[in-house]
């Protein structure tokens, strides 16, 4: 099995990525390495950006020296997925605020969903993922405003985009860790 194992790191700074660890490590032929440092990031052949705090977050990612080998890791194309905070940190455009990575042609909405209630689960499926309904999480969530050219829109709720892909790289507003929904971890190294 060795020789076919992925190495899937998960930016562990802050937030939810206990829990995106704890999935990847469900599943056969991946092995999941927490990111902390750029000899950590320099492994990983794939990265999941979890839920938390956005702006801390990218505070964290300079200091630990990890913003300019990251960004050039996403430059380079490695996939990435941005859970709810992860996501905010690709996007290209955050309405009203300076962007961080920039790393997707979307434009995210900050506490968009939770201004209205602070957290939900939606049931919904996403034909991309499966044909199955699953329970989407939202806390404090952002949605998507619009995908550009490059982007697709994966899917919508409460009439807003929830869920993006561009290539490789991947936006949820909602957190498949906490409902250790593993055909999204599936979906994400299938691209
Ligand atoms: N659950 C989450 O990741 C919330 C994101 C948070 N509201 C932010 O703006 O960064």
């Amino acid at each position: 099995m060795a020789g076919g194992e992925r190495t899937v790191g998960v930016l562990a700074l802050q937030g939810s990525f206990a829990e995106h660890l704890a999935c990847l490590e469900r599943l056969e032929g991946v092995r999941p390495l927490p990111v902390k440092t750029p000899a950590d990031l320099a492994r990983a052949e794939a990265l999941i950006l979890p839920g938390g705090e956005s702006t801390a977050q990218s505070r964290l990612l300079r200091r630990a020296g990890l913003w300019e080998p990251l960004k050039g890791r996403l430059a380079e194309g490695m996939p990435a997925w941005g859970t709810c905070a992860g996501a905010i940190l690709l996007a290209g455009e955050v309405v009203g605020e300076d962007p961080h990575l920039g790393a997707m042609d979307i434009a995210v909405r900050r506490n968009a969903f939770g201004s209205q209630l602070d957290s939900f689960t939606a049931r919904q499926a996403i034909a991309e993922v499966g044909p199955e309904e699953r329970a989407l999480v939202f806390i404090r969530a952002p949605w998507i405003e619009r995908v550009g050219p490059r982007a697709q829109v994966l899917c919508r709720v409460r009439g807003q985009i929830a869920a993006a892909r561009q290539g490789r790289l991947l936006a949820t507003a909602f957190h498949p860790e906490l409902t250790g929904d593993l055909d999204f971890y599936r979906y994400f190294l299938s691209l």
